[in-house]
């Protein structure tokens, strides 16, 4: 589905994915693991066509998206949910999903009944603005406008970053309940490594740009976790 190879990108004279392996297979949920400043939103950027590469190619469902524009890479199916949310803080929460409709490839102009379903608080604070909404439902925001682009695969910037444990618990379960029921495949940055082990099928660890180490998600053993991922 999503398969990349031989990325390189520089910022300034910093060279910051090096040779960059990796791939999203239909339907996986797969984790990007790595210490802080490892590469790894830049990684998710990069396949957004939010920074600019050196090297190397990202294809998505058999086509070559390296050189796309982002808006393209949207409408072909990659939802992407950036760390930091970035919700409009002064429209409502209507207004955010409405939004993201703009870039649907079937002209859709209503918000599917499905974004309400997977987060009814959504449908409860419909009317408040985004800025009044705690971390956690600014959260489920950001997934929600997402997935109103009916997006094939999704990436993930650290959903659970500084949100109560309930509300994390609940965005887990919404992950896994798209990737198993409607087959949605997600790439997840993450820190948090029992959120990981509980929603992922796959992890890959990333060290100074690079992809060191994959497998299945039950093969991450304490060695790795020692050397790539404790700080
Ligand atoms: N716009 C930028 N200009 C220059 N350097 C940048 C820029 N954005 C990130 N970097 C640098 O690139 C490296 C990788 O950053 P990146 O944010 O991709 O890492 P990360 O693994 O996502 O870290 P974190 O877990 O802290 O979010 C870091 O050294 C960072 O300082």
């Amino acid at each position: 589905m999503l398969d990349i190879t031989g990325l390189n990108q520089y910022y300034g004279g910093s060279h910051i994915l090096n040779h960059v392996n990796l791939s999203l297979a239909e339907g996986e949920l797969v984790c990007l693991l790595g210490r802080n400043g490892v590469g790894k939103t830049t990684l998710m950027r990069a396949i957004m066509g939010m920074v600019n590469v050196r090297s190397g190619d990202i294809q998505f469902d058999g086509t070559q998206i390296t050189r796309q524009a982002t808006e393209q890479r949207a409408r072909a199916g990659i939802g992407y949910v950036p760390q930091g949310r970035e919700i409009f803080p002064l429209l409502t929460v209507e207004e955010n999903l409405k939004l993201a409709l703009a870039g649907r490839r079937d002209g859709l102009r209503k918000i599917p009944a499905q974004i309400y379903d997977l987060f009814p608080v959504l449908l409860e604070m419909k009317h408040r603005r985004g800025g009044d909404l705690s971390g956690g439902q600014q959260q489920q925001l950001a997934i929600g406008r997402a997935l109103v682009l009916d997006p094939k695969i999704l990436l993930l910037d650290e959903p659970t970053e500084g949100i109560q444990p309930n509300i994390v618990h609940e965005i887990g379960q919404v992950l896994r309940r798209l990737n198993r029921e409607l087959g949605l495949g997600v790439l997840l940055v993450e820190q948090k490594l029992p959120f990981a082990r509980q929603v992922a099928d796959r992890f890959a660890i990333m060290e100074r740009g690079h992809i060191q180490a994959t497998g299945a998600m039950g093969d991450l053993n304490e060695e790795l976790v020692q050397k790539y991922l404790t700080v």
